[in-house]
């Protein structure tokens, strides 16, 4: 039984019950299937006895569950594969190549996504458990991360154009703060928000929330942000087309729009010195929908952006969860396959892809700390000196607004998180209430976004409030899509209009 199934509060809020009744029986069905998991796992590892658990549950999550069609996915790789040999005697039966770190080419690039609706080679990961992997070359980033990146991305004018325009906005800057377990703590760097129309920022201040709270400080994008904004875009779309390309069977992620991006909204982050910094986090989904891109655009002071894969959870039956002993096993667990650092030069995009925000965190280290050799520190920039202004350009997306999000009945939208800490609910998404503290941050194992910045705990200082008053509520339900990561309910709804329409115009 799951723990966190189990443990929680189930509160029925939104006036469609038939909707609340089939969350909980798909619910209650997925216990069921839960308790097979470990049976079917150990079933496939007595014929494939050399692969690893996590390529067969991949099999298994990318055959919804049936051994038998996982087995027989698993045995067609193999005596398909270049090897052409038995299962026994290929370890990486799941079509890992022999090439030197990983199993795919940047211009085949692996999805090891489990939402993926097909199934996929996993890669071996690049990185070992406490080593940091530098990546540099554009096509190395390709081929060994959730990301691409672009080197002088705008004419050297527009770039030092948006950083002189940016400079200035950056003295009236706020730390971004974020919950951590009952304490609200303070991000080493400062950030704000920008959205297209004054419009939108009403909006924004009036039913947006990040962490619980509104935001107080949202601007209206400015004049070169806004034209370098159609730039960004244009870039993240050809890079999402390339990207999909290199999907298995060459189509989009499970749940990932499959409309063009269009950003609408930006978070501007500064680091102002090497010791400015932003811990572990994955970016905010419950505006973006399931796999979203990001576009993050830098100026001024190189710094480095690292990333690590998710892993599943470390058992820690029968241990306190706040205890020594619980943490120091979840940090190792938490660098299980080391990181991937990325140096964000002056004027490079990186674009994080569909896979990236599921199945990655990522953080920018303090240059004074952890830059390569110990004590690198950073090299000033001509205009921007000590700073760097990062921009991450995003897609708010339509069906995501707050009005379509479940109100736990706290008063606020519900929060949207993805599951992949926990093996037996991978791959699944919850809304959860808002207002909640350290169950969820516990039982759903990722949390983080913008306003969520869950890093290293030394990282981030604790800041005045505690949130003894605001525990949530405990509400939660499983988060259902249709393919394109339309909530079921809405899309349900509007394929009933279409075919309304459809009737009344015969
Ligand atoms: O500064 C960066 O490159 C990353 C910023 C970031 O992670 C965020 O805004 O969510
Ligand atoms: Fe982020």
């Amino acid at each position: 039984m799951d723990a966190f199934v189990s443990r929680k509060r189930r509160k029925i809020s939104t006036s469609d019950e038939h909707e609340v009744n089939a969350t909980i029986s798909a619910q209650n069905n997925h216990e069921a299937e839960e308790q097979s998991t470990d049976e079917k796992l150990a079933l496939l590892s007595s014929v494939f006895e050399n692969t690893s658990q996590e390529m067969l549950l991949e099999a298994l999550l990318t055959n919804d569950g049936s051994v038998e069609r996982a087995l027989d996915a698993l045995l067609t790789r193999t005596s398909t594969g270049p090897s052409a040999s038995p299962p026994r005697k290929t370890p990486n039966v799941l079509g890992i190549q022999s090439s030197l770190n990983f199993s795919r080419s940047p211009s085949k690039p692996d999805s090891d996504d489990p939402f993926t609706s097909t199934p996929k080679s996993v890669p071996r990961p690049l990185t070992k458990k406490g080593k940091t992997l530098y990546l540099y070359n554009p096509a190395d980033i390709a081929a060994h991360t959730p990301c691409t990146i672009l080197h002088n991305f705008l004419p050297s004018h527009l770039a030092n154009d948006l950083l002189n325009e940016l400079l200035p906005e950056t003295s009236t800057f706020t730390s971004a703060t974020f919950r951590l377990f009952d304490n609200i703590v303070k991000s080493p760097h400062t950030a704000s928000f920008y959205v297209n129309s004054l419009a939108d920022a009403q909006t924004q201040k009036s039913s947006y929330l990040y962490n619980g709270s509104t935001l107080s400080d949202v601007r209206e994008i400015l004049p070169v942000m806004r034209r370098v904004s159609t730039l960004v875009e244009s870039a993240v779309n050809t890079e999402i087309t390339k990207r999909r390309a290199s999907y298995p069977g060459g189509v989009k992620l499970r749940y990932q729009s499959p409309n063009p991006w269009i950003p609408n909204a930006a978070f501007v982050n500064c680091y102002d010195g090497a010791a400015q910094s932003v811990g572990w986090h994955t970016d905010q989904l419950s505006y973006l929908g399931p796999h979203p891109t990001i576009g993050s655009l830098s100026l001024g002071v190189q710094r480095e952006f690292r990333i690590r894969r998710i892993v599943p959870s470390p058992d820690l039956d029968g241990l306190d969860p706040d205890g020594a002993e619980a943490r120091r096993l979840k940090s190792e667990n938490a660098d299980a396959q080391g990181q991937i650092s990325l140096p964000l030069p002056h004027n490079s995009l990186l674009v994080m892809h569909g896979e990236m925000q599921e199945g990655w965190k990522h953080c920018v280290v303090p240059a004074s700390t952890g830059g390569k050799g110990g004590g690198a520190g950073i090299t000033p920039h001509s205009i921007a000196g000590n700073k760097r202004i990062n921009i991450t350009y995003r897609w708010y997306r339509e069906e995501f607004a707050p009005k379509y999000i479940p109100d736990c009945g706290c008063g606020v939208p519900c929060v949207l998180k993805s599951v992949m800490r926990r093996r037996e609910t991978l791959g699944r998404y919850v809304w959860m209430c808002q207002t909640q503290g350290r169950v969820n941050e516990e039982s759903s194992g990722e949390a983080g976004s913008d306003g969520v910045r869950k890093g290293d705990k030394a990282e981030e200082q604790k800041v005045e409030t505690k949130l003894d008053d605001k525990k949530g509520c405990g509400y939660f339900e499983w988060a259902e899509f249709d393919d394109d990561g339309v909530p079921m309910w809405l899309s349900k709804a509007r394929k009933k209009e279409e075919a309304a329409n459809g009737t009344s115009g015969k």
